[in-house]
């Protein structure tokens, strides 16, 4: 008689979070606190951007999600499950690349992914050929599949580590600064590539401690500054808790600046012919008619977006500097 069949516990919670930390903290033997209390929420099928500068407790987290460090105090689940406890489970599905590709110079790009795809238990050497195939192809390497990888650029080699952590289908990704070291030819394409992915239904974290990147590839971002999490969510949501500028365009620039002052606006700055503000809080046409009113050649007046930069300065205070 055929049993009720064996199926594994099914791993998401009702908040359908792909990544989930409670408390995370670590503190390193010397006494550095890398990571401070961290709770975390990545949902499904976002492009999840983990933002700070060198040195805020990027790599640290990630370590922890996968299982690689343990944490000094709080918990953190992936695809629904503890980690390190579940990592036996829960890695299969996950697709990382961290700290560069280990690849094997002497070896072609398609011979790295066949040891790679050999080392893998799970994986069927009859389908091996085809798997590493589509992963070359998914990735744009497949004309120089043949190469020796020492012989491939950084870009590549990055192209070359995406397609090893895509030789299986997983339900996340997880990049620690896929970008970084590439030229901006490399970058787009890794950004390109990040993109596709996503729309394929993984959910993608990358880390970055570029504000632009985050913006450009992300839909939710999470900014850490010195191991603490500043702000989550949306990015689109992100920026607009941070007001845009007032952008004047003259070539009155001093009277212009005088006007805006006037009219309350705050923190002016004049760059030639841009007189750029906070904007005061009242109607922008009357501020505009007030300039006009006052003899300034208004050649352009706008009001410009607020950028997750501009977000992350008026959260901290401080500018978003990379060399931490
Ligand atoms: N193995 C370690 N032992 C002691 N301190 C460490 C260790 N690894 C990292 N740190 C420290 O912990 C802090 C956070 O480092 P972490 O590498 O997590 O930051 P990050 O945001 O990933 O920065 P980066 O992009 O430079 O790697 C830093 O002050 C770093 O010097």
């Amino acid at each position: 008689m055929a049993g009720p069949s064996v199926t594994e516990p099914e791993p998401e919670r009702a908040d359908d979070a792909v990544i989930s930390t409670r408390g995370l903290t670590k503190r390193y033997r010397g006494g550095q606190l890398a990571v401070d209390g961290l709770d975390l929420t990545v949902p499904a099928g976002s492009v999840f951007g983990f933002l700070g500068p060198n040195g805020s407790g990027k790599t640290t987290t990630i370590r922890m999600l996968m299982g690689l460090i343990g944490p000094t105090a709080g918990s953190a689940r992936v695809l629904g499950r503890p980690m390190p406890h579940a990592a036996r489970t829960v890695l299969p599905r996950v697709g990382a690349l961290i700290e560069g590709p280990a690849l094997y110079g002497f070896l072609s790009g398609r011979d790295n992914l066949l040891r790679y795809d050999e080392a893998d238990p799970t994986a069927d050497p009859r389908t091996r050929r085809e798997r590493v195939a589509a992963a070359l192809d998914r990735v744009g390497l497949a004309a120089a599949a043949g190469k020796k990888a020492k012989a491939y650029s950084l870009g590549m080699k990055q192209r070359l580590g995406l397609a090893a952590a895509l030789l299986q289908p997983r339900r996340l990704l997880v990049l620690d600064e896929p970008t970084n070291g590439l030229d901006p030819q490399g970058m787009r394409e890794i950004r390109t590539l990040v993109r596709e992915l996503a729309s394929d239904g993984t959910t993608v974290f990358l880390s970055s401690h570029l504000l632009d990147e985050i913006e450009q590839v992300c839909t939710h971002a999470a900014v850490m500054a010195r191991g603490r999490l500043i702000i989550q969510g949306a990015v689109a949501d992100l920026s607009a808790g941070a007001r845009g500028r007032l952008v004047v365009t003259t070539p009155d620039a001093g009277e212009a600046a005088r006007v805006l002052k006037e009219q309350g606006a705050g923190d002016v700055v004049i760059a030639e012919d841009r007189v750029t503000a906070e904007p005061p809080d009242r109607d922008p046409a009357e501020v505009n008619a007030a300039l006009v009113a006052a003899g300034v050649r208004v050649r352009g007046f706008a009001l410009e977006r607020a950028s997750l930069e501009d977000a992350f300065v008026a959260l901290t205070g401080e500018g978003f500097d990379v060399a931490g």
